[in-house]
């Protein structure tokens, strides 16, 4: 049966002034459709996940994240949350953000007007869902150079979309080092060696575009894992394009892998983003566990 009536929580700040700009439409569309709303607007970072817990513990049948994959990770973590051992709300997610690689995954439509008109027929879809050191994530989390691209890009916006991961990622490779990091897959010891990084992913696409696991799918109840070697910049470099078409796939210095659990450790701080979002610069010990089938996403 769809759902018609939705908590609808909008950050403004997503896509650099897209999801600002579509706000009144969205106000608009909503009140023609004639179902039940309440539109939110956050008012600082943390506040998506804040309200999403209250809506679903308040009964809303449907929680809408309209923004990018920072908005989206805020309103899972709040989801989950709330769910606890128990049948998550659903989401629906209107992508109005820079990337928006987990509502590109998940099937929702890319253009926001139509992802709009969709929510009032759209169906609940079991996703998997992970989580990291108990947070939770819709997409991935990264441990390495690309956490140190997240942080770049969390220090200056420019751009958008890919040109925007393009250009962190050339100031990131001035002072870049591989981290050293102990990495075991279902109690299994694989390796510990300083590596450039390692994605731990739920869905194939991550930080705009770039095809790191390209074989992820994110209903299969497992995470994919790309491992990759230490690597100086020439290296990286070349590296990058294949990396954007997913085919970095059976270089020597690649692994792949698949598990349920991953733990990674060492000595090194280590820098680490969930969904693009930073949740640690130092840490030393990563607990990552894929959760089939908990998240609905409403498509
Ligand atoms: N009112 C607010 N003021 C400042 N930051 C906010 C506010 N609301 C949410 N945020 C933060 O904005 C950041 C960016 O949001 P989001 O990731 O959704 O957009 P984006 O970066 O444009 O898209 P994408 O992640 O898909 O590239 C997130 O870290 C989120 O926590």
């Amino acid at each position: 049966m769809p759902i018609n009536r939705f908590f609808v929580i909008l950050n403004a700040t997503a896509g650099r002034g897209a999801a600002a700009a579509f706000g009144p439409r969205l106000r608009e569309e909503l009140e023609a459709a004639g179902v039940e709303h309440l539109i939110v607007q956050t008012q600082r970072r943390g506040h998506a996940a804040e309200l999403a817990e209250s809506a679903a513990r308040a009964g809303w049948p449907a929680v809408v994240a309209v923004g990018g994959d920072g908005t989206v990770h805020e309103v899972v973590n709040g989801l989950m949350r709330a769910a606890g051992d128990g049948p998550s709300t659903p989401l629906g997610i209107i992508a109005v953000g820079s990337g928006n690689d987990f509502a590109k995954l998940a099937g929702v439509p890319a253009n926001s007007m139509a992802a709009l008109a969709r929510l009032s027929v759209a169906e609940p879809r079991a996703v998997d869902v992970g989580s990291v050191n108990g947070q939770w994530f819709s997409n991935g989390v990264g441990i390495g150079l690309d956490a140190q691209v997240a942080i770049e890009v969390d220090r200056r916006r420019r751009f958008r979309g890919m040109a925007m991961y393009l250009n962190a990622l050339a100031r990131v490779l001035r002072a870049f080092r591989p981290r050293r990091m102990r990495l075991e897959l279902d109690g299994v010891l694989v390796s510990d060696l300083p590596m450039t990084l390692v994605t731990i992913a739920n869905g194939g696409r991550h930080g705009g575009g770039f095809w790191i696991c390209p074989d992820a799918r994110i209903d299969d109840g497992a995470l994919d894992i790309c491992a990759c070697d230490a690597l100086g910049t020439a290296g990286i470099l070349r590296f990058l394009p294949r990396v954007m078409r997913g085919t970095h796939v059976g270089a020597s210095c690649v692994h792949m892998h698949q598990a349920r659990r991953v733990r990674i450790t060492s000595s090194d701080p280590l820098p680490v983003h969930a969904d693009g979002e930073i949740i640690a610069e130092d840490a030393r010990e990563l607990d990552i566990v894929i959760h089939p089938g908990r998240l609905r996403v409403l498509v």
